[in-house]
Order: structure tokens, then C-alpha cells, then sequence
């Protein structure tokens, strides 16, 4: 099963409403937010409020990926706007296991991610616990970043201690996402596909986003 969450940090700003709409009629699975504070990492986007506003314009799940230190503060705040997956950095949480709990104490679904350098190893006492694990492929805080190979062996990596404990966690990847890169990702196990530019930097949306299905389902094959 594979999924593409459109990143709406390539999406025209002025016209957030419309470019989540337009994404949704063109088939993506989720809607995926990129929350970044200045300090996590080098880049300021979009709070609660952005959320509750975006609720109500789509049926999709909204896909929140906090690139924030202490998102502890700032969970609830999420859950309540309409976050239906809330990601955290494996980075920025030094009581992981907590967050992860306060993340589902809100009846939300909780994901984990990981830096290009961080081994999954961090995600070993708490991986039965997650909805989500999220591998980035760039250096997080910016869209249009180019695909860092490298990190493919830890999707595999992370799909293997997957399917060895028999739990039924997505992989998601992010960053540098495009028809040509999607293919190792689902090759190596990843089935949500995180992609910005190489959506909203397209005249085509809808063409675009079924480029990037079509790749991984043939990669598959
Ligand atoms: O988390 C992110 C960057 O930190 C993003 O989701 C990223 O914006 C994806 O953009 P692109 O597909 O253009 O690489």
C-alpha cells in the first residue's frame, strides 16, 4: 500500500486552502505539515493555529511532523488543532517514550523520526509503541534539498526490525522525494511518500503526484 503526503512547505502560502484541495482531488493520502521553530532546526513555519485552520478544508489525516525542541509543550496544542500523526525527532526528545505517550494519551498516532545520522537503533525500546517511523533523506528545515542516498540501508534497516517483531508500522520518507528517487525508497520498505517540491513545484499537480505512485508501485513489481 503506498501513500503520498503532499509537504504543504512548497505550496503557495497565500493559497493554502486551495493547494490542500487541490492535492486532495488528485488522490494524496495525507496532508503533511512541516512545523520548524528557528532553534531544532534553521527555519520558522507554521503553529497550532495553522492547523486548526487547515482542519476543516480536507477529509485527509494531517500529517504533523514537529521539527521543534520540547515538543512536550507543544503536543497537546497539536492533538487539539486536529492533528491526526504527530512526528517527533528521535533528536530532540531525551524522554522519548514519554513523548510518545503523551502523543497517543491524545488519541492521536505517533511517529518518530530520525536525522539522516541517527541510527534506528534509538527506536529499539520504543518501536512497538508506533504508529510511524519517519526516515529523512535531507538534513531537515528546507524543502527542495537533494536526496541523500546514504540513508536508503537504514529504511531497510528499519523495515527489517519491522517485520522481525510482526508490527505493522508505516515508514515514511522525507526529503528529496521525486519520480526518480521514490523508487529505492519503496524498494528498501518505505510505503508514505513525503514529497514537496517535486509536487507543488509542479504546474500539474495531479500528474505529478501520480508520477511519484506510479514509480514506487512499479518499483515493487
Ligand atoms: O521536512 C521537510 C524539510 O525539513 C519536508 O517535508 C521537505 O520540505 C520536503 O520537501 P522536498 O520534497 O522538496 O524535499
Amino acid at each position: 500500500m503506498i501513500k503520498i503526503a503532499p509537504s504543504i512547505l512548497s505550496a503557495d502560502f497565500a493559497k493554502l486552502a486551495e493547494e490542500v484541495k487541490e492535492v486532495e482531488r488528485a488522490g494524496a493520502d495525507y496532508i503533511h505539515i512541516d512545523v520548524m521553530d528557528g532553534h531544532f532546526v534553521p527555519n520558522i513555519t507554521f503553529g497550532p493555529l495553522a492547523v486548526r485552520a487547515l482542519r476543516p478544508v480536507t477529509e485527509l489525516p494531517l500529517d504533523v511532523h514537529l521539527m521543534i525542541e520540547n515538543p512536550d509543550r507543544y503536543i497537546p496544542e497539536f492533538a487539539e488543532a486536529g492533528a491526526d500523526i504527530i512526528t517527533v525527532h528521535a533528536e530532540a526528545c531525551p524522554h522519548l517514550h514519554r513523548t510518545v505517550q503523551l502523543i497517543r494519551s491524545h488519541g492521536v498516532k505517533a511517529g518518530v523520526v530520525l536525522n539522516p545520522h541517527t541510527p534506528p537503533d534509538v527506536l529499539d525500546y520504543v518501536i512497538g509503541e508506533l504508529d510511524m517511523v519517519l526516515i529523512m533523506t535531507v538534513n531537515p528545515g528546507f524543502g527542495g534539498q537533494s536526496f541523500i542516498r546514504e540513508v536508503v540501508p537504514k529504511i531497510e534497516r528499519t523495515a527489517a526490525m519491522i517485520k522481525e517483531r510482526g508490527l505493522d508500522t508505516e515508514i515514511e520518507v522525507d526529503g528529496g522525494v521525486t519520480e526518480d528517487t521514490v523508487a529505492e525508497c519503496a524498494r528498501a520498505g518505505a510505503t508514505v511518500f513525503v514529497a514537496g517540491s517535486a509536487i507543488f513545484g509542479k504546474e500539474d499537480r495531479p500528474a505529478a503526484l501520480q508520477g511519484i505512485r506510479n514509480a514506487a508501485a512499479a518499483a515493487l513489481q
